[in-house]
């Protein structure tokens, strides 16, 4: 019998880290071997603010690419209490970029410079809705008060219900949401509020990151929440809801800096993504939604034409091999483990 084989559009990725310097040099390839696009977290140190930076910092990725690659980055800038409207009005006409990024200040790793209070960033959304540029949100509670594992929830009473209602224009991107809380307020909206949902957080729950030892490939942001929770992302992603679609948040860091006293937060899929997708997708016998969720969906929320080539996926019986670490001049990275065996390789 021959293999089973499916051909999909080529997917793009909705949120992605690719750093900088050796580290970008040494995880692109990673993310540039299956996607067509894929927009660019602004998050370095210093934060990318403004067009010159975005330009500068596409530069830099577009160079890093391995030869041959077609790879296109969609660039974002980093909200701050000092964004500029004009700037930002600017900068999305000149093409450079195709989204901005709210971080609140202190919610998740390099978001120092991020917003500290709604209020002070509102002529610059304004601007947005009127262009037409979309937010991307890291939707969680900064109140020290509240609890890691309900910072989502609180974001959506305490700052992202109203603003829909203030600026219901205002085209949305709740990022890497991981609640059944956010999954119903998404279901809630029906216009200018779509929402990406990493490829761990369809595979993980709190327990493979706690039960049996503290697994700091497991930690990132919005930390990941209850089995019910997972269940409820894994029905909404593999549903064909063109609200929802794939933003891995795939976030590398150094391996030393996760297995610390203080380990850093993110989760590095962008290695096996498209396997790990695709085993979700088969065990929810939805794979005919797959194309939807990582590759049509996303576009359309953007305003973007779907990638005009494809990519065929493949199922072997033996698991698929992929590496347990990528080697880069700054370091080595740990890619996700996904805890099951991957079926479905890429070609
Ligand atoms: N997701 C993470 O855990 N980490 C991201 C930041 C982010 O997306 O919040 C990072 O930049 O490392
Ligand atoms: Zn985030
Ligand atoms: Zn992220």
């Amino acid at each position: 019998m021959s293999d089973q084989t499916i051909t999909i559009t080529r997917p793009d990725d909705w949120h992605l880290h690719l750093r900088d310097g050796d580290m970008l040099r040494g995880i692109l390839p990673e993310t540039a071997r299956h996607f067509g696009r894929a927009i660019i977290m602004p998050n370095l140190i210093p934060p990318v603010v403004s067009a010159d930076d975005a330009r500068a910092y596409r530069d830099r990725i577009l160079a890093a690419r391995p030869e041959g690659s077609g790879f296109t980055p969609l660039m974002t800038l980093y909200l701050t209490d000092r964004t500029d409207p004009s700037d930002v009005r600017a900068a999305f006409a000149d093409g450079v970029v195709n989204a901005v990024k709210y971080y609140p200040a202190g919610a998740t790793t390099n978001s120092d410079s991020g917003v500290t209070d709604i209020k002070n960033v509102m002529p610059v959304l304004e601007t947005m809705a009127e262009i037409g540029l979309t937010l991307c949100i890291h939707g969680e509670s900064t109140d020290h008060s509240v609890d890691i594992f309900d910072r989502e929830a609180a974001f959506i009473d305490t700052t992202l219900d109203p603003l829909r209602r203030a600026l219901p224009e205002l085209n949305i991107t709740s990022e890497h949401i991981t609640t059944k809380n956010m999954v119903d307020y998404v279901l809630s909206q029906d216009k200018n509020h779509g929402a990406t949902i990493t490829t761990h957080h369809l595979m993980i729950n709190r327990n493979d990151m706690l039960v049996g030892g503290i697994r700091p490939h497991y930690y990132c942001l919005p930390i990941v929440k209850r089995e019910e929770h997972r269940q409820a992302l894994r029905a909404v992603a593999t549903s064909g809801d063109s609200r929802f679609f794939l933003g891995t948040d795939s976030a590398p860091h150094a391996d030393p800096t996760k297995e610390a006293a203080c380990g850093c937060a993110g989760c590095f899929t962008a290695t096996n993504t498209i396997s790990c997708l695709a085993q979700v997708f088969e065990d929810e016998g939805a794979l005919d939604k797959l194309e939807g969720f990582a590759s049509l969906h996303g576009p359309a929320h953007y305003g973007l034409p779907a990638n005009s080539d494809t990519i065929t996926l493949t199922r072997q019986d033996t698991p698929v091999d992929y590496p347990e670490t990528i080697a880069t001049d700054a370091g080595s990275v740990t890619v996700f483990n996904p805890l099951v065996p991957l079926h479905w390789r890429v070609g």
